[in-house]
């Protein structure tokens, strides 16, 4: 099933929390939303589940026009911030619901297999009430993942989860989406997770879109200032061009800085150990460039470095 959106807007009061949204998710697709606290992104989500309804546009959900349907009739599987677990039943109970046209046998089966994949298969007995916000959590996206659905909308999904939990649940999400060819609306604001899992990217800023491409497309093209200064671990370093006799400002990725010779110079401010790497803080001209390095270098010393760039509009 395909989503689209079509010129979608929607206000709260006078103000636009989105404005003039134009999306097509093809079938199968896993699409993230991308973008910093108070963006628009959960709107766009509850937009297309019809928790909110809308003041312009239309939404279509596999060709149909659903702009009017209540959530029930959209026929996809959510999982929102707050978890919404029935209270009074037991997590089994939760999981068993969506899926109860199903064989006892077999539904027994896809609970135990799903709860296990996300280790909550020792709470099946539990009520919502005796659970952590990360097992909770887990629930949600269980309860999600054995329905079958043919869209998922996710938001923030594994926001409560510890890394290694977020890790291979958002492998486990990725499995049973390409297994189903489910097509996928998920929200995040965090773009290690949004590179890791994207077909395609939509960076939202101050209610509209701002940029769509793959993870790939963004990373080596950013169409302007904030997304370049917001994609990517670390994003890319933003300096004036004039040094290089260029109009604007360039872009630096991490990588992209050879560090030990070239004709330029600076002092290393800051050394961060990232595992396999070391971050490198350098001042130059009063701008910060960030570079990766094998080698752990000194704070204070000065070093010599060239890099490649791009050029960033504005
Ligand atoms: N019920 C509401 N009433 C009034 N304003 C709202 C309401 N819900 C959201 N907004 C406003 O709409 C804008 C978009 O909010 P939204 O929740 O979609 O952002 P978000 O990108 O999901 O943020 P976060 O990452 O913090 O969850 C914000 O300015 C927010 O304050």
């Amino acid at each position: 099933m395909s989503i689209e959106l079509k010129s979608v807007g929607k206000k709260f009061g006078k103000n636009y929390a989105i404005k003039d949204i134009n999306l097509k998710i093809e079938k199968g697709e896993f699409f993230v939303i991308l973008g910093p606290s108070g963006s628009g992104k959960t709107t766009i989500l509850r937009s297309v589940a019809g928790l909110e309804k809308i003041d312009e546009g239309k939404i279509f959900i596999d060709n149909q026009d659903v702009t009017n349907l209540p959530p029930a009739s959209r026929n996809v599987a959510m999982v929102f911030q707050n978890f919404a677990l029935y209270p009074n039943k037991t997590v089994f109970e939760n999981l068993s619901m969506p899926i109860e046209y199903m064989k006892k046998e077999d539904r027994e089966k896809l609970i135990e297999s799903v709860s296990k994949r996300l280790g909550i298969d020792g709470l099946l007995n539990r009520f919502p009430s005796e659970l952590s916000g990360g097992q909770q959590q887990r629930v949600a996206l269980a309860r999600a993942l054995v329905k079958n659905s043919k869209v998922f909308l996710m938001d923030e999904p594994l926001s409560n989860l510890d890394a290694p939990q977020r890790i291979s649940a958002r492998k486990l999400i990725k499995e049973i989406q390409l297994e189903n060819s489910i097509t996928t609306l998920y929200v995040t604001h965090d773009q290690t997770e949004a590179m890791a899992i994207a077909d395609r990217i939509g960076i939202i800023s101050n209610g509209k879109i701002v940029q769509v491409g793959t993870p790939e497309e963004i990373y080596d093209n950013p169409a302007n200032l904030f997304i370049a200064s917001f994609f990517g671990n670390p994003p890319m370093s933003i300096i004036d061009g004039k040094l290089l006799d260029i109009k604007g400002k360039i872009g630096i990725r991490a990588e992209d800085v050879k560090l030990g010779e070239g004709k330029f110079k600076g002092t290393i401010k800051d050394v961060e150990f990232w595992g396999d790497r070391y971050l490198i803080y350098i001042s130059f001209n009063d701008e910060e460039i960030r570079a990766f390095s094998n080698v752990k270098f000194k704070i204070g010393g000065e070093i010599n470095f060239d890099f490649k760039y791009k050029i960033i509009g504005e």
